[in-house]
């Protein structure tokens, strides 16, 4: 605990000075300005029963008090406005700071690299980091505004007894001690409890979000799995409840206990003060004046102790949004292209569009697997043609689309762009020459139009190419058909919004590919899954006019749809088992051959 405070206090403090340098200077000079003035009216107080308790006749007495309790009245006033001024200032800064934490959070998860969100640590840390620890880092600041000012007045009053009779200061701790070693067990419990929890309340959560989300909705009911998810639910809520009331039970005892010796120490602090005046040690106007800075001091010392308290507990948690944010600069510093020497010449802008893509003895592992998911592929992509990856369920054809539109880092082999090796490369430099048509759809809750140009949000929407993606995606006559055209909510939890069938939904996705495409590389991964025979084939001559012009791969288990293509890759387990264009495979006894037999046969009429 010693040793995290000045930790805690120095991250409070570059949060606040970061988020506004005028309100933290403001909270800070006004609180020490209060505690001045604590100091300066129990100096008065001090004074005032001096006088009152000096042997003269009462009006002489009166008289001679009454500059000490004009300073007295004053010192007070100005204590309560400097207060209101100093929480005025702290109540500024809590919105600022907020902003620019919330801000940092979605750099840094917007900026981490993919395969982040496939290690389970990580996302560990991003549970804890959005349960609490990133209001506690906001909660924190103001804490440490109120420990501040609660350890200046206990400052104040420790200077006016010295002033008093230096003898009465370690009193002033010594009743405070036993509530703050409880209140610090306490949090420490809380926060232990907590953090071993992180892992169930992750799964709770994703239950809880099978449960009450549109996407699962239809599943749920057709496999009548509500009563299964609910006793997983119920299983977990009951170990957390356990959880919580364990705690509970070791806070009150660790509380009581702390109460009881406090109670203790309250009555010796007062046995001395008796003591010492019973002996003659303090005379009785000394004794009166401690008594009120005793007062103060015991309710300043128990706010001290609440701040350090809290400034502990919300500590412990803004250590896990300061473990969150460190673990997402590491995962973005390590990027290769980060390491790499600048570009020769200073020349950092972007790449041309490349001619020749070649990937060299390619591997990639997902985290915290086994085996590679790609395998040492060594293939190359030429601008003008069309590259298919066929192969069965799993054979890493995905997994490849995502190494060549830069969405992974190969863990093995290198991607060479004219030569160039593109993880050492500033992605901004070469990810625009890339679009991608992706097999899973996403369901962007936006209106058509800006589910479309999301490619190229940054520029203003070219009406004309618009149309041309969405029609050559076969998504333009559904758009204009929709009640507010281009500018059709697709989300019906909105008012106005609507839905789309899949395969609507998936020609907006590949009407998002085409706009974006910039006759670069597309990668097209399984475009034509959910769409009717029309749209298949109206598609495909979209993706075969590219032909000549653009580089171009595509992912699909209907052969039908690559037979045109200049090479085709069969990936099995991650491995290049065969290249070459559809007659050679077909006519070589292989695996494509055998996988072309079958479709054949399906479509064979009787
Ligand atoms: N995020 C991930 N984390 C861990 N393993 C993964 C992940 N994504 C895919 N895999 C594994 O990597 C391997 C290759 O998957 P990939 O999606 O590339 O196959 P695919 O050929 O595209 O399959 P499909 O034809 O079903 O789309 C599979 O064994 C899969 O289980």
């Amino acid at each position: 605990m010693a040793r995290r405070l000045p930790r805690l206090l120095r991250q409070a403090f570059t949060t606040a000075w970061t988020a506004s340098r005028t309100w933290t200077a403001t909270a800070v000079g006004l609180s020490a300005f209060a505690g001045v003035a604590t100091t300066t009216a129990l100096l008065a107080v001090s004074d005032v029963t001096g006088t009152l308790f000096a042997a003269a006749p009462t009006w002489d007495r009166v008289a001679a008090a009454a500059p000490s309790l004009a300073l007295l009245a004053a010192a007070t006033a100005a204590r309560a406005t400097l207060g209101i001024g100093a929480g005025y200032a702290q109540q500024r800064l809590n919105p600022l700071v907020l902003n620019r934490t919330e801000r940092e959070f979605f750099r840094l998860i917007t900026g981490v690299p993919r395969s982040a969100f496939d290690d389970d640590t990580f996302a560990d840390r991003l549970k804890a980091a959005k349960d609490r620890g990133s209001r506690a880092v906001v909660d924190l600041v103001g804490d440490v505004v109120d420990l501040f000012t609660a350890a200046v007045t206990v400052a104040a009053v420790a200077v006016a007894l010295a002033v008093i009779e230096p003898v009465l200061i370690p009193l002033l701790f010594a009743a405070a001690l036993p509530t703050g070693w409880a209140a610090v067990r306490s949090a420490r419990l809380m926060y232990v409890s907590s953090r071993s929890r992180v892992s169930r309340r992750r799964r709770l959560w994703m239950v809880e979000y099978l449960m009450d989300n549109r996407w699962t909705a239809d599943d749920l009911r057709y496999h009548e799995a509500g009563p299964w998810l609910r006793g997983q639910h119920r299983a977990m809520v009951d170990a957390e409840t356990q959880a919580d009331l364990e705690v509970i039970r070791s806070q009150t005892v660790t509380r009581a206990t702390g109460q009881a010796l406090s109670g203790v120490a309250v009555a010796g602090v007062y046995a001395i003060l008796l003591w010492m005046l019973a002996t003659g040690t303090v005379p009785l106007a000394v004794a009166a004046a401690a008594v009120v800075a005793l007062g103060q001091g015991s309710a300043a010392m128990s706010n001290l102790l609440v701040a350090v308290n809290t400034v502990y507990e919300d500590g412990l948690y803004a250590a896990d949004r300061h473990e969150f944010d460190t673990l997402a600069a590491e995962r973005i510093a390590v990027q290769p292209h980060l390491a790499a020497p600048a570009p020769a010449g200073g020349d950092a802008g972007p790449l041309p569009v490349p001619e020749v893509i070649e990937l060299v003895d390619v591997s990639f592992r997902y985290p915290g697997k086994e085996t590679d998911a790609v395998n040492g592929v060594s293939l190359v992509i030429r601008r003008g043609e069309t590259t298919a990856l066929v192969g069965e369920n799993g054979s890493g054809k995905t997994t490849l689309a995502k190494l060549l539109s830069g969405l992974y880092t190969p863990t093995g082999g290198r991607i060479l762009w004219d030569g160039v090796d593109i993880a050492r490369i500033d992605p901004g430099r070469w990810r625009p020459h890339v679009a991608v048509i992706a097999q899973q759809v996403q369901r962007w809750p936006f209106t058509a139009e800006l589910s479309v140009r999301l490619g190229r949000s940054q520029v203003p929407a070219d009406r004309e190419r618009l149309a041309a993606a969405a029609r050559d995606a076969g998504a333009l006559d559904m758009i204009e058909g929709f009640d507010h055209g281009w500018q059709q909510l697709l989300d019906t939890e909105f008012r106005g919004g609507t839905d789309l069938s899949g395969g609507q939904w998936q020609r907006l996705s590949s009407a998002r590919g085409l706009y974006r495409d910039e006759l670069g590389l597309l990668v097209a991964d399984e475009p034509s899954a959910a769409l009717d025979a029309r749209a298949e084939a109206a598609l495909f001559d979209t993706l075969r006019a590219r032909s000549g012009r653009a580089a171009t791969v595509l992912i699909s288990h209907r052969l039908q749809g690559v037979v045109h293509a200049d090479q085709i890759a069969v990936l099995q387990d991650g491995a290049l088992i065969e290249l070459g264009p559809h007659r050679s495979l077909v006519d070589s006894d292989g695996a494509y051959r055998e996988l072309w037999s079958l479709q054949a046969r399906s479509y064979a009429t009787e």
